[in-house]
């Protein structure tokens, strides 16, 4: 379990949406924040020491015999503890009080309405006003109390909005202060995080830098790591942090695996090789992809043999580069999250993210993953802190498999040559407009589908492309964006004037769910 220096709030988690949100929150403050299982003994949260904890909300009803609690000694550790939702539901039930599921449930908009009461004021509600919007998302609702708690905020249909245990530090929000629809959400955490839990906020990525660097040359020693960089935002973070704190033990690689934007190899390799004075190994291994992918169409099985193959290419290279001992990866804090639930049950596999692999289980060097507790806002911070150009940090994400996965169907070089062009079109006109920076990732497909033109009263029969731009905050749900019909226009007309091959272009409306971002 992770110890820190710094006061840290951690969030136990029931299994809510917003898990992620409440400590991302929580940080904005300056104030370390992790999210644990809610299994998690009191125990081990004493060893953690944090300065507060907070309860997640959570999709289960406290009245069913299964659903989780949390170790009942967190309630007698003296620490700080703030319920959202279901956390609320289930610190009431646990210490005497009653949950219930009226007919009238709330989901969505409400007012608070402040119950003044005489002597005491609302250390949770300070400066918050009366009538303050916020955002509900409840079928159960606490009807009594807990002996010691007193109500200090309600709404027309839910009398126990926000609880407060003031001798026992048990404060509980029947709302989510996490999602931005609740005005002074915010707020209210940050008296909860600042004033209730005295929070120190030391929490920076400056401080980040100090510490990390440390953790890493303690625990490499002399030995030697190998990055695989992509160019991409976390692997270029990641190695360059790896690299300020190990300089020459660090090794990275970058494979042109075929699949690559326009001329990105070559910005690669000049960014890094002149730029980061990193050892950076060059991978041409396009052939031996392509070869690999000959004949296949299906997502999972593309997915799984590009895997695969980084890492035959990663094992290739080490062997002229001395003794590894090391594989170092971007990999975010989402990604760790995401890939462990609250109850240990299995999630569904909705692709195979590459993650360098989809690892094997028996990858013979240990993973040195530095940036696994950020978020990518944070990481774009780091990026920036630690002097890397504003462009490279700004880019939009691009996955591993590159856009092999966006070839759908069949992968061959000349349909890769074809997008590749589709591509480098549609981010140049994005930035022409000035577009960018306000659309969290675009991306062209490849369809598997020909359809009749006419050019130059010519008939044409040739393959159609979509385009596809998404803002989100971080991939896990996105809309798709509204361009100025202007910037499509121009970038179709382009595309079916420049590129041999294409004679129809499509813009692709589906928000995330249920469409991924990614069409494979
Ligand atoms: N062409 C490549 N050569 C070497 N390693 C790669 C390549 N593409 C991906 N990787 C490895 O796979 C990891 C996951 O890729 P991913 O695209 O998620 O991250 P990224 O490229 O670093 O950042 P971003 O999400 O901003 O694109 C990278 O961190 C990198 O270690
Ligand atoms: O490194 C990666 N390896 C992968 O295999 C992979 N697949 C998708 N992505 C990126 O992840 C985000 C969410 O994508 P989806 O909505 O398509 O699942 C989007 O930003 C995708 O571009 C990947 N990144
Ligand atoms: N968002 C939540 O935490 C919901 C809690 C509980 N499942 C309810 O419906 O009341
Ligand atoms: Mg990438």
């Amino acid at each position: 379990m992770h110890t820190t220096q710094h006061d840290t709030v951690v969030v136990l988690d029931f299994g809510a949406q917003y898990s992620q949100l409440i400590a991302r929150r929580v940080r904005e403050q300056g104030v370390y924040s992790l999210i644990v299982p809610y299994t998690i003994s009191a125990q081990e949260l004493r060893k953690m020491a944090p300065v507060g904890i907070i309860f997640s909300g959570g999709p289960a009803s406290v009245s069913t015999e299964d659903s989780p609690r949390p170790d009942a000694g967190i309630y007698g550790l003296g620490i700080p503890v703030l319920g959202i939702c279901y956390g609320l539901q289930v610190m009431s039930v646990m210490n005497g009080g009653t949950v219930r599921r009226p007919d009238a449930r709330e989901y969505g908009f409400a007012h608070l309405h402040l119950n003044h009461f005489t002597g005491k004021t609302s250390r949770l509600l300070a400066g918050i006003p009366e009538g303050s919007q916020l955002w509900m998302s409840h079928g159960d609702s606490v009807v009594d109390l807990p002996t010691g708690f007193v109500t200090t905020g309600s709404t027309p249909n839910c009398p126990v909005t926000v609880a407060e245990n003031e001798a026992r530090r048990l404060y509980g929000v029947q709302f989510h202060p996490e999602v931005v629809h609740s005005t002074d959400g915010t707020a209210v955490l940050r008296n909860f995080v600042m004033d209730i839990c005295g929070a120190k906020a030391d929490w920076s990525m400056e401080s980040f830098i100090a510490t990390e660097v440390e953790r890493i040359r303690s625990v490499v020693g002399d030995r030697k790591v190998l990055c695989g960089l992509s160019g991409g935002v976390d692997s270029s973070v990641a190695a360059v942090l790896i690299h300020k704190a190990i300089g020459d033990q660090l090794v990275c690689v970058f494979v042109n695996n075929g699949m690559l934007r326009k001329n990105e190899a070559q910005n690669v390799v000049d960014l890094f090789g002149k730029h980061f004075n990193m050892r950076l190994e060059y991978v041409d291994a396009e052939t031996a992809f392509l070869d690999a992918l000959k004949g296949i169409a299906e997502p999972e099985a593309k997915r799984k043999i590009i895997g695969k193959m980084f890492v035959d290419v990663f094992y290739d290279a080490a062997r002229s580069l001395g003794d590894i001992s090391f594989l170092a990866q971007g990999t975010l804090y989402p990604d760790v999250i995401e890939s462990r639930s609250p109850s240990g049950g299995p999630s569904a596999t909705i692709k195979s993210h590459h993650n360098v692999g989809g690892l094997p289980d028996d990858l013979k060097w240990e993973l040195l993953e530095p940036l696994k507790e950020l978020f990518k806002d944070e990481v774009r911070q780091l990026g920036m802190e630690l002097g890397l150009a504003e462009e490279l940090v700004n880019r939009h994400p691009f996955p591993g498999p590159g856009l092999g996965v966006r070839c759908i169907g069949e992968v061959t070089k000349e349909r890769l040559d074809t997008l590749r062009e589709v591509d480098a079109i549609f981010v140049e006109e994005i930035r022409r407009a000035g577009l960018y920076g306000d659309i969290w990732q675009a991306l062209a497909c490849l369809l598997p589908v020909k359809s009749v033109g006419v050019q130059g009263d010519e008939r044409t029969y040739r393959e159609v492309c979509s385009l596809r731009a998404v803002t989100s905050q971080d991939a896990m749900t996105a809309d798709w964006y509204r361009f100025p019909p202007e910037v499509l226009q121009t970038t179709a007309s382009r595309i079916c004037n420049e590129v041999a091959g294409v004679n129809r272009v499509l813009y692709d409306i589906t928000s995330k769910p249920p469409g991924t971002i990614e069409w494979e």
